[in-house]
């Protein structure tokens, strides 16, 4: 299935670097009002699956009503579907930075992604919102949609939390989740739009400064190359560890994240060796042997202190 839609539909050619980033959130969280400000502020191209859908649901076909009933009940696409709208748009706009908005919304459509466009997001952002404001909001949006309705909307939520937090959880896993900070859900409402949007630039102004540099790698990282291969060490093994259980629909709840890099500890420890050996004087048996070990030492070469 994934070769006949790439052969359809066409690919991205080799080497070329695209810039992917997903945007989850529940229905009415906010997700297509912060997209159009970050296309606004950083040039990506805004995809959002429900307006491609939305799109093709207007066509008088039986895959239009397909669509049509689908999005009425609140239940999901098929995936190769709804990749393959994807990958159509994203190759029409000719640009290389994309806001996938409101995908992928369960298992199934991220593992169809990953076979057929195969570009692994940079990020995802997650936008949270409380299950009462979202549903306040979807029933003032006021866009003509279908499925701005009560039952609609709640079957909508039933959907994300069944089957797109599993995703959001996927992704946290990997180091790849980026939280909007849990200030945004203030005690006496949320915040708005504008402020959200604080929120929001302060990590793609982050996405931008990588960028700049190369990659994950600092500059410092860059001129330095011991600091850099540490950097790519800790970049490859560093382990996030968030202390949460899973955020609901509704008021998410306050997570702590640690990182740790073995890397990082490892070079602290190297580092103490070198200085306690240096501060107390440094002597090596052999002088011809390399700290490596000459192969002719009985034993590994050991520093002593005076
Ligand atoms: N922070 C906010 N505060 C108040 N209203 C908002 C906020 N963000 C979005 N809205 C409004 O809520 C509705 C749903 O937003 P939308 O961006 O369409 O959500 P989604 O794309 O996640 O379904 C829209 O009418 C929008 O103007
Ligand atoms: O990857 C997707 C995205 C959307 N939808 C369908 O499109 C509807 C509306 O999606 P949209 O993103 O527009 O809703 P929002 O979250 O913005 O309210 C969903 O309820 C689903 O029926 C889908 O099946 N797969």
């Amino acid at each position: 299935m994934a070769d006949a839609i790439k052969n359809e539909v066409g690919s991205f050619p080799p080497g070329k670097k695209i810039t992917v980033v997903f945007v989850i959130g529940g229905p009415g969280s906010g997700k297509g009002t912060q997209c159009s400000k970050i296309v606004k502020h950083f040039g990506f191209t805004h995809l959002s699956a429900g307006d491609l859908l939305r799109e093709e649901a207007k066509s008088d076909t039986e895959q239009g009503m397909m669509i049509k009933n689908m999005m009425h009940e609140g239940k999901l696409v098929p995936s190769d579907l709804i990749v393959k709208l994807l990958l159509k748009a994203m190759l029409q706009s000719g640009n290389d930075k994309f806001l996938v908005d409101g995908f992928p919304r369960n298992e199934e459509n991220r593992q169809a992604y990953d076979s057929i466009i195969s570009i692994e997001p940079e990020f995802v952002l997650f936008i949270d919102c409380p299950k009462e404001e979202m549903e306040r909001r979807i029933l003032n949006r006021n866009q003509g949609r279908d499925d701005d309705n009560i039952d609609t909307a709640r079957r909508r939520f039933e959907v994300f939390q069944d089957s797109t937090m599993p995703v959001v959880q996927y992704y946290e896993k990997r180091g790849k989740l980026r939280r909007l900070p849990t200030s945004h859900l203030q005690v006496d409402g949320v915040k708005s739009a504008d402020e959200v949007f604080e929120d929001v630039k302060a990590i793609f102004v982050q996405l931008n400064t990588q960028a700049n540099q190369g990659g994950n790698v600092s500059s410092r990282a860059r001129s330095n190359p011991f600091k850099r291969f540490l950097d790519l060490f800790c970049d490859k093994v560093g382990v996030l560890q968030v202390d949460s259980s899973s955020p609901s629909v509704g008021r998410s709840k306050a997570i702590s994240a640690l990182c740790f890099c073995p890397g990082n500890d490892l070079a602290k420890l190297e580092i103490s060796v070198f200085l306690h050996h240096f501060l107390l004087g440094y002597e090596q048996p052999n002088p011809k042997c390399m700290p490596a070990g000459c192969g002719t030492c009985p034993t590994h070469p050991r520093t002593v202190d005076n």
